[in-house]
């Protein structure tokens, strides 16, 4: 595929919104560790006029649902009035933001996410690299029509798949199957190649995002602590379960007991939850039960969907068909 072509008549318009995170750190000027200070600086690009937007600057354990919704409301915003936007966003929780947004938005105009691992004043920081890369993708034309992407350490990612897989190395994210393209440069020109076209998509417009759905974490040995409280706080539960959404036996009557949606998602780091074993709190006695296996995501973003579905006041049916379906 062919670098990005400029185009001298008139600028591109690139919307980078900065949000926080390590990318935007520094070491803390009045206490320990380093904390997110401001917002990190844009590399020029040229034949492209930059805007810049802030809506708040959290280190990205911080960031919340009602965060990623205003961050949504802000990018349907600046969209038509720009040929791409640029989000820059702590790594801990980015691909819960990106997954969001990819629920939220139509997928025309591009939005690719980065941040980095090594603050701004570390020796090799990859925060302008990696920003850098965000823009060149998110104006590159083949970025079009695919929802929010992932660029980091020179790969890109969709919202589905993308995890972060490392807690300290530079090469932070992947997930199954892996990326969908890889940005690199010769000089100042950029190579992009996306190796998948675009994927289905659907666009849920909630008004607000305050059904409350919880995770729990299955384990050897659990025998259900902790499921009946949350059951009876929540609105939904997602459960991390075993392989391919297996439980112990425990949990099965009280699966059958709950009335509210439970979807199934796996703590395995790659494959589908589906329901092919029929011992007591296997995948098949969990969906007889009711419960609703997750595909192929992972118990986190399994959490934005029901959170996005509760909030629209989907019924238990309507969202099992949406995880079946894959409208998403
Ligand atoms: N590399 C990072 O950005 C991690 C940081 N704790 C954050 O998510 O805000």
């Amino acid at each position: 595929m062919t670098p990005a072509a400029p185009d001298s008549a008139s600028p591109r318009r690139l919307a980078v919104i900065h949000t926080g995170g390590t990318i935007a750190s520094r070491p803390n000027p009045h206490g320990p560790g380093v904390t997110p200070q401001g917002a990190p600086s844009v590399p020029g690009l040229g034949g492209v006029s930059i805007t810049e937007f802030q809506p708040f600057t959290l280190p990205s354990p911080h960031v919340t649902p009602a965060h990623m919704l205003r961050l949504a409301r802000l990018i349907a915003e600046v969209a038509p009035h720009h040929d791409a936007v640029v989000v820059t966003h702590g790594t801990d929780t980015l691909e819960e933001t990106a997954f969001l947004l990819h629920l939220l938005l139509p997928p025309g105009t591009p939005v690719v996410l980065t941040g980095s691992m090594r603050h701004a004043e570390e020796v090799s920081g990859d925060g302008p690299g990696n920003l850098l890369d965000a823009a060149q993708v998110a104006l590159h034309p083949a970025a079009r029509g695919r929802g929010p992407l992932v660029a980091f350490g020179g790969d890109i990612f969709d919202a589905h798949t993308v995890t972060k897989v490392h807690t300290t190395a530079v090469d932070a994210f992947g997930g199954y199957p892996g990326p969908i393209g890889r940005i690199d440069r010769v000089g100042e020109t950029p190579h992009v190649r996306f190796f998948a076209g675009p994927e289905a998509h659907a666009a849920y417009a909630p008004e607000h995002l305050n059904a409350r759905v919880e995770i729990l974490y299955a384990y050897a040995g659990w025998q259900g602590e902790g499921y009946a409280e949350a059951a009876a706080r929540a609105d939904g539960l997602v459960i991390a379960a075993l392989g391919t959404g297996n439980l112990p036996a425990e949990l099965l009557p009280l699966i059958e007991r709950t009335q509210k949606p439970v979807v199934i998602a796996t703590r395995t780091h790659a494959g589908p939850v589906i329901p092919v074993y029929g011992y007591a709190g296997g995948g098949a006695t969990l969906v007889q039960a009711g419960a609703i296996p997750a595909s192929f995501l992972n118990a986190h973003k399994a959490r934005l969907l029901l959170l996005v579905l509760l909030s629209l006041g989907y019924a238990r049916e309507d969202i099992a068909r949406v995880f079946a379906e894959g409208t998403f």
